[in-house]
């Protein structure tokens, strides 16, 4: 039996007036999620737990089968795996955003929380500058994908609370900044960056450019290292993950499982979603699971743009879904879970709360359809009274 799970980033919305009151989801060109959607069960599901923020690293937690309640220890220690950086008791790791803030009025506001979705040969410029000026025995600065990267504070202070910037997308950060014990010593870093990013060779070529400049860093998601059984010790299984964000490897790193690079996985729109498909096919000639993670509906809708919410829709769907669809008969019996980890409406541009739509198949009729629904969307998943409140309990319904 293989088992896998195909993930699109954010792909879950809300009605919009824009599209007659369907969802990009609904709205979007999507063959087959529907006709998966018709064969097996679609409900709903709670990815993030009550009290807990709407991230994509609580809810994929959930999905790869963890309580967060139980294994959430922030989200950058999950990062951090994934980038190798070995977390010590004493050692605090952050989430490092290069952003673009706005100056008006006397106030920052925060312009884009990815800097013009920053390259990642120009952020390692920036991130080597960062160290070089600023990291030493306390502080030290490790590169990442695009604008997500990592700093690590050697027994640092963890009693703090930060905002996520793309929870911030043009409002003022000024009520914003970090808050709690040892705060003023993480803006003292942040002002210093802005002195430093003022005029860098990288900056001045992006405005050259017209590109947003990455003009600070924004640190957030802080935490220690987290302690999780893996998936072998949880459910017996091995596997692999597929993804390009060390957020979604990290977890998979934690979780005992490979990570598969796969060349051309961005992290964003362009990314090379049937190369995604091929790579997990192969992967489970060797393996029991996969997790495969496509991150391009979460940014387009954190960027507000509804057109290319819907083409990433598509292309998840025609690239990822389709291709795994297709390959699947010929390695045996076989499980699919198709969801979003959490919904990023467009118009809010992040993320909220709300239960995700899920299709469940199985090649053998595990599970049912239950009820008649016309394609995969919000309101379908929602029509069948399926409704599963502890989202980390699916995994154990795919393995089980
Ligand atoms: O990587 C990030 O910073 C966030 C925002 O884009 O992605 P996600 O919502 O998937 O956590």
């Amino acid at each position: 039996m293989k088992y896998i799970v195909l993930l699109g980033d954010g792909m879950a919305d809300e009605p919009l007036e824009e599209l007659s009151g369907r969802t990009p989801l609904e709205h979007a060109n999507t063959p087959n999620m529907d006709a998966l959607a018709q064969k097996g069960e679609i409900g709903l599901m709670e990815t993030v737990p009550q009290g807990f923020h709407p991230g994509s690293d609580v809810a994929n937690l959930s999905v790869f089968g963890y309580d967060p309640a139980t294994c959430y220890s922030g989200r950058s220690p999950l990062e951090a795996a994934s980038m190798g950086v070995e977390l010590g008791p004493e050692d605090v790791a952050f989430r490092l955003n290069l952003v673009t803030l706005l100056p008006h009025y006397g106030k920052l506001y925060m312009e884009d929380f990815s800097a013009g979705h920053i390259t990642t040969a120009e952020a390692r410029e920036l991130i080597a500058s960062l160290q070089e000026e600023l990291g030493g025995d306390e502080f030290h600065f490790y590169p990442g994908v695009s604008y997500r990267h990592l700093m690590v504070w050697k027994g640092g202070k963890d009693k703090l609370t930060f905002t996520p910037p793309h929870d911030l997308t043009h409002q003022s950060i000024e009520d914003h900044l970090p808050r709690g014990e040892g705060a003023e010593i993480l803006i003292n870093l942040m002002t210093s960056s802005q002195m430093l990013f003022k005029g860098h060779p990288v900056n001045d070529r992006r405005m050259d450019a017209d590109l947003a400049p990455a003009n600070s860093i924004w640190l957030w998601g802080h935490g220690r290292a987290p302690r999780m059984e893996t998936m072998k010790e949880k459910f017996g299984v091995n596997g692999a993950v597929i993804s390009a964000v060390d957020l979604i490897k990290g977890i998979g790193v934690c979780a005992g499982l490979d990570i598969i690079d796969v060349p051309g996985a961005t992290g964003y729109l362009d990314t090379n979603y049937r190369g995604k498909a091929e790579a997990a096919l192969e992967a489970l000639k060797t393996r029991d699971f996969v997790y495969l993670h496509v991150e391009a509906p979460d940014e387009a809708a954190h960027s507000g743009n509804l057109q290319d919410k819907i083409a990433a829709i598509e292309a998840f769907d025609e690239l990822v879904v389709g291709t795994v669809l297709a390959g699947l008969p010929a390695l045996g019996d076989h499980r699919v879970l198709v969801l979003p980890d959490h919904p990023t409406p467009v118009r809010k541009m992040t993320h909220t709360l709300d239960p995700v739509p899920y299709i469940l198949f199985g090649s053998a009729g595990e599970f049912p359809p239950v009820g008649k629904v016309a394609g995969y969307s919000e309101k379908a998943a929602h029509s069948t009274g399926l409704h599963l409140r502890e989202g980390h309990a699916m995994m154990r319904r795919l393995l089980g």
